[in-house]
């Protein structure tokens, strides 16, 4: 349950004996102790200047204390106001925490971390009276949120509502976004400790804005984490960071590069989602990492089918067959994995606070919004089937049904590597993508991830173009109804999305992944044939 005491068990005996040896190692070192005193010599002399300026989340508990009266206050006046239903701007680390705290606690949030007109058309269609938005971004430069304020700053105007009163920033001190809300007078800013890089940032404002304005327990959040802190720290081999970082960095030089989680019964609502950035983006890069795996459940394909490649996660009590179990409450587990995947980065030998192959995607995104023509003109699939149009890299085979298409495609994947499924749709009104998740794995047998776009540029596509490179990916775009004008901005929200999905693909191909891209003219039925076709394809 939520509230339990914090703790990791290596279930797998064989796993638990490799384990033991690099676990001693890092007791030795005094690598957690190091590590919460905040010593930036531990992922070597390469990453010291930026770990320098990474690592206040090891005392969190401690110093985001004051930001409880300040939330509580701010939601006092608004709701005085009438103001009681909060959107989320963020992308990645600025949104995944909230969406985690707030689904766990059961409160509700409107988290906007899309491109989709249609998603974001749903938004502002709730209550603009009863709406505040909060812009949460570490940068101040990121284009999906800059756009949501720019969206939302024009529909509280239309309908007669003073927006600057109902904005609310989350940003560091001197970003472009500070600066802004200063010009346009918003209603608060809240400037967040620069020194928390945006993944290890759940329990900072980032975290704890959002989450507490619509009403989570961060109190409480505060209080697990600090409850958890001392055991993290200790240089011992009870510590579950250190059980839980050796146990990864062990199956990770057996093979096992894959880490799936399932939820078995931990009362965290999507906790996968969050980890998922934490450690896809932390450890992805060089050509190594942990590629995480977020499935429905114990019985889902890849965790309960997991092989050599792959080590079954549960969070929650331990089902078989997973390897390790992780049980505690939320914000110890927060604390938990941030220490375990600093330490893993250690292990695998890499920089865990950068993120050196996501500015790839954005560039090329960007380099297709200023030239419109290469993304709406003569741009001819390869082929059609119904409804939905085939587009693929160099090599990757396009010819005869959907099914046939399919088949090749997941049969061009290496062996022990993974299929990435990443849908540049609604995340509500296209919800049953997610479910091709689980077919594409029956049918391919290999472990597979599922991503919204851009929501996952900003979690996995850190790993698919740093990390192993074994990969290969089904794009799926599909056609927009009705588009959203970004005010004050040379394209639309549906050119944007569309960017994105063409400019990853483009890097992707790049780095030589097979990447192949269905497009629905009609995404309901695009979608439904989509599922058709898969089960044509042998298990
Ligand atoms: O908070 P920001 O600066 O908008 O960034 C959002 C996310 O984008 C990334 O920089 C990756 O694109 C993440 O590391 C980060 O959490």
């Amino acid at each position: 349950m939520a509230g339990e005491s914090l703790g990791v068990e290596i279930v797998d005996a064989a796993l638990a004996e490799k384990a033991a040896p690099l676990a001693e190692k890092l007791v030795a070192d005094q690598v957690a102790s190091k590590l919460t005193a905040q010593d930036p010599t531990l992922w070597g002399p390469d990453a010291e200047s930026e770990s320098a300026i990474r690592l206040s989340w090891t005392t969190l508990h401690k110093s985001s204390r004051p930001l409880i009266g300040e939330i509580a206050a701010l939601r006092a006046e608004l709701h005085a106001e009438g103001v009681d239903r909060v959107v989320l701007a963020g992308m990645g680390g600025s949104s995944l925490a909230p969406e985690v705290i707030t689904g766990t606690d059961d409160v509700a949030l409107t988290v906007l971390d899309t491109t989709d007109p249609g998603q974001v058309a749903d938004a502002l269609a709730g209550d603009l009276s009863r709406t505040v938005l909060v812009v949460s971004s570490k940068s101040g430069g990121t284009v999906e949120t800059d756009s949501h304020r720019r969206i939302f700053a024009k529909a509280f105007a239309a309908s007669g509502i003073d927006a600057a009163r109902r904005i609310v920033v989350v940003t560091d001190p001197g970003s472009p976004f500070s600066k802004l809300a200063e010009e346009e007078g918003y209603r608060k800013t809240f400037l967040a400790d620069p020194n928390v890089g945006g993944r290890y940032s759940a329990l900072t404002a980032f975290g704890l804005v959002p989450s507490g304005l619509a009403g989570a327990d961060i109190a409480r959040l505060l209080d697990q984490a600090a409850a958890a802190s001392d055991v993290l720290s200790a240089d011992s081999a009870d510590n579950p960071a250190i059980q839980l970082a050796a146990a990864l960095g062990a199956a990770h030089a057996e093979g096992a590069e894959k880490v799936v989680f399932a939820d078995t019964g931990s009362g965290i609502k999507g906790f996968g989602d969050w980890a998922e950035q934490l450690i896809a983006e932390s450890t992805g890069k060089l050509g190594t990492g942990l590629l995480p795996v977020v499935v429905e459940g114990p019985g889902a394909p890849g965790f309960a089918d997991a092989k050599s490649d792959a080590t079954a996660v549960a969070i929650g009590s331990a089902i078989e067959p997973a390897k390790i179990s992780v049980t505690g409450s939320l914000g110890g587990q927060f604390l938990l994995w941030e220490y375990a995947t600093a330490i893993a980065g250690r292990l695998l030998g890499i920089n865990p606070f950068d993120q050196p192959d996501v500015e790839a995607a954005k560039k090329a995104a960007r380099a297709l919004l200023d030239n419109p023509d290469a993304l709406k003109g003569g741009e001819q699939p390869s082929n059609v089937d119904g409804t939905v149009q085939i587009f693929g890299s160099e090599g990757v085979a396009t010819e005869g049904k959907l099914a046939d298409v399919l088949r090749a495609f997941l049969a061009s994947a290496p062996e022990n590597g993974y299929v990435s499924v990443q849908a540049y749709l609604d995340r509500l009104d296209d919800a049953s993508a997610a479910l091709l998740r689980p077919e594409v794995a029956k049918r391919s047998g290999l472990q597979t991830t599922f991503g919204w776009g851009p929501r996952f540029l900003h979690s996995t596509g850190q790993y698919h173009k740093g990390g192993h490179q074994n990969g290969v990916f089904l794009q799926l775009t599909g056609a927009v109804e009705h588009d959203l004008e970004v005010p004050d901005r040379p394209y639309t929200l549906g050119v944007l999305q569309h960017a994105q999905a063409l400019g990853d693909g483009q890097v992707l191909a790049e780095h030589g992944r097979p990447v192949l891209r269905l497009h629905l003219t009609d995404r309901a039925a695009g979608l439904a044939e989509l599922v058709r076709a898969l089960q044509e394809v042998d298990a």
